[in-house]
């Protein structure tokens, strides 16, 4: 093992680490981290430094943070199309965003490394049958089968190359001319001809025209148009990987984890006294915390305690997934004294994991009505108490899945089966995630 980052990027292995799979075979999986030492990078420190400012504009309520993207990246779903579609949905919505906001848009993607997922149960039961349940590809595999679902260290860098590959078209789609602001925009104009409730949209649409027109006839660049910045974010979920992936910086001698320029740690692994914690707490990269309904003011100072020391804007991104139901409950005191403490975190509210229930059919949905509330409810939260509603994180993909039900284009529960493709949890399907920027827009712009 790497003798310098003993010294702070593995000072997390004395202590607890929830949710890591059992690994079978010790010694694989030591040569396999070794491998993963000698590899470069797969972002650099710079660009993680230039997202934490980017989100220090958030924290200060000058920006809106849009994060999304899969719940479960697959191997198999490495390709042209599936990436270009979810980030264009992304880029999409990016734009409706900013326009009605008029603030910029920091547009960061559950991509290139969201490869492994924390379970509530350890194992699957299926017809008397039980075995591992599945934790991501990073882990094992999907198939209902023991050789699928033992955990294979090999993986981790099977992960590593779909990380690359994935981020490598993701650079060029939004440097080479793809994601150009005009091209997007009429993207957004078929989507509201074609969208059901899309007459709805269409005076928004209308004014980003007219917006771009007159940016047009006043001789703004085209260049400037054309390049978009975007970043990549996971789940710091397996910590041998992510620490394998932590490197020093030439610059300025800090950790920073290399494997994508944002990292979160969730819900499940949040243990103010366990390894997930102490790992992120050593490393530079911007970092998120997910904060479910029974967080308690003290832990959410203690975190801040623990990540953001110096107070940093743009360090500590508080995602709160309280569902629908609890949002208007939960969340004020946490802003209330958050804010009173003087720590300037970005608030991002994730309406996806507090709203998933199970429908007759045994698939895990989400109802659309209920991620739209969420949403609704962290506004209006924010607004009484004069704080800053930063941004969303949503599960999505650019594919026209039946995995949530409700949106514009209508899903129904009897419709879940005919294309129910994610691995994990539900995501919004293309429309579905127009459908949350348009109205997130007016709600943005209302407040
Ligand atoms: O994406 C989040 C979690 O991994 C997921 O909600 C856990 O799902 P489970 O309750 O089916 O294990
Ligand atoms: C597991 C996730 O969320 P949470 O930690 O909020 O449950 C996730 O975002 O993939």
């Amino acid at each position: 093992m790497n003798a310098e980052l003993h010294a702070g990027g593995n000072t997390w292995r004395s202590l607890p680490a929830a949710q890591q799979p059992e690994w079978p075979d010790q010694e694989a999986l030591r040569d396999v981290i070794a491998e993963l030492e000698s590899y470069p990078p797969l972002v650099f420190a710079g660009e993680c430094d230039q997202l934490r400012q980017r989100l220090g504009a958030v924290a200060r309520g000058e920006a809106f943070l849009l994060q999304g993207g899969d719940c479960a990246e697959a191997f198999d779903a490495v390709g042209a199309d599936q990436i270009r579609n979810k980030l264009k949905t992304l880029l999409q919505m990016g734009a409706v965003l900013t326009y009605a906001g008029q603030v910029p848009v920091v547009k960061v993607g559950r991509i290139a490394g969201q490869y492994s997922k924390p379970r509530s149960k350890p194992t699957e039961t299926r017809d008397g049958v039980t075995l591992p349940t599945y934790r991501g590809d990073s882990v094992n595999g999907f198939a209902f089968t023991p050789e699928a679902r033992t955990p294979d260290p090999q993986r981790l860098k099977r992960m590593y190359h779909a990380s690359s590959a994935t981020l490598n078209l993701v650079r060029a789609f939004t440097t080479g001319g793809y994601a150009d602001l005009r091209q997007v925009h009429a993207w957004n104009q078929d989507f509201v001809k074609s969208s059901p409730s899309g007459q709805r949209y269409e005076a928004l649409a209308r004014e980003i025209d007219r917006a771009l027109n007159f940016m047009n006839a006043c001789g703004t660049d085209p260049e400037e148009f054309k390049t978009v910045e975007f970043y990549s974010s996971h789940e710091a979920l397996i910590l041998d990987y992510e620490s394998a992936l932590t490197r020093t910086d030439s610059r300025t001698g800090n950790l920073y984890d290399v494997s994508g320029h944002m990292v979160w740690i969730g819900e499940r692994t949040r243990q103010l006294d366990g390894a997930h914690i102490e790992f992120a707490s050593k490393i530079r990269n911007p970092i998120g915390v997910k904060l479910g309904p029974t967080t308690s003011a003290e832990d959410a100072l203690t975190l801040i305690e623990r990540l953001d020391p110096e107070r940093e804007p743009g360090r500590l991104t508080f995602i709160t997934r309280m569902g629908a139901g609890k949002i208007r409950d939960h969340l004020p005191e946490l802003v209330e004294k958050v804010t009173a403490s003087g720590a300037q975190v970005a608030w991002i509210c994730d309406p996806m994991h507090g709203n998933t229930f199970e429908a007759a059919s045994g698939h895990k949905t989400r109802r659309f009505d209920d991620v739209l509330d969420e949403v609704k409810g962290f506004f209006e939260v924010h607004k009484s108490l004069g704080t800053h509603p930063g941004g969303i994180h949503v599960e999505l993909t650019g594919d026209d899945v039946t995995e949530c039900v409700g949106g514009g284009d209508e899903i129904f529960v009897d419709d879940l089966h005919q294309r129910y493709e994610t691995a994990c949890d539900p995501r919004l399907n293309r429309s579905q995630s127009l459908d949350l920027a348009f109205l997130v827009a007016e709600m943005y712009r209302d407040q």
